[in-house]
């Protein structure tokens, strides 16, 4: 079985939006959320959905998927104070319903809605045969890694050597409950911030799934408006007949 859990724990600081998680936003009636979802309905190697959902939405995450009609194979579980304990919330639910240590788990952002269908499947076809996978893009521009204000020649890095992270991040269910325990345990530090790099922490190797697609993390009010011309884009392009 290939699981998912999507994170929508968060309550989306960076956003400014008064009251309302971003993931909540809707853009033409649609929050983004079940943008996220329908990607993961759309992609056959999905066998079931969790979404770790901020506790005080739970309700209105319920309704939504009713409204979307997703409500079949999506299973909605509190969210924890940060994105470890909603993993592991999640981890647990894919327990409860039957998951073995050799079953699949994608865990993705819910405020990536881009994500594309051949990135979820590719993610579980590498999961599967080396452990764990990672999405990442190449990196566009150049980049340096400082921690000061200035700059040695070591510190700038080769553009073809470079990437960003993005999600999902996929295990098989035995790896990624191992990791989730050493968090719990104390042995990962909290610097550690995703399944990738608790994974690399505690040995073991990940593998890149190489995505250039923009898999754009809504975070800001700008990557709000720029996901809502793509969408608008995506709707209207054949009237230009592209
Ligand atoms: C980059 C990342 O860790 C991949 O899993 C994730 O997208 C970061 O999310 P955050 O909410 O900015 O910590």
């Amino acid at each position: 079985m290939n699981y998912s859990i999507i994170l929508a724990g968060g309550v989306g600081q960076r956003m400014r939006t008064s009251g309302t998680p971003k993931q909540f936003l809707e853009v033409f009636g649609k929050p983004i959320v079940i943008y996220t979802l329908e990607k993961f309905e759309a992609c056959p190697d999905v066998d079931k959905v969790i979404v770790a959902c901020n506790a005080a939405w739970i309700d209105h995450m319920s309704n939504l998927l009713f409204k979307f009609s997703l409500e079949k194979n999506v299973t909605v579980v509190p969210g924890g104070k940060n994105r470890q304990a909603s993993i592991a919330n999640g981890i647990r639910q894919i327990r409860q319903l039957g998951g073995t240590d050799d079953d699949i788990v994608l865990v993705h952002d819910s405020v990536r809605p881009l994500v594309e269908t051949a990135v979820i499947s590719e993610n579980i076809r590498v999961a599967h045969r080396f452990g764990g996978a990672m999405t990442v893009r190449p990196a566009i521009e150049s980049a340096c890694i400082t921690e000061g204000d200035v700059v040695s020649f070591a510190d700038f890095k080769v553009r073809d050597n470079t990437y960003t992270l993005t999600s999902p991040q996929t295990f098989r269910l035995g790896v990624l409950t191992d990791i989730y325990s050493k968090y719990a345990d104390g042995v990962l530090p909290e610097t550690v911030l995703d399944a990738a790099m608790g994974c690399s922490y505690l040995g073991s190797e990940v593998h890149m799934v190489k995505d250039a697609s923009p898999n754009l993390k809504i975070t800001t009010p700008e990557d709000f408006y720029i996901f809502k011309a793509m969408v608008e884009y995506e709707e209207t392009k054949s009237a230009f007949g592209l």
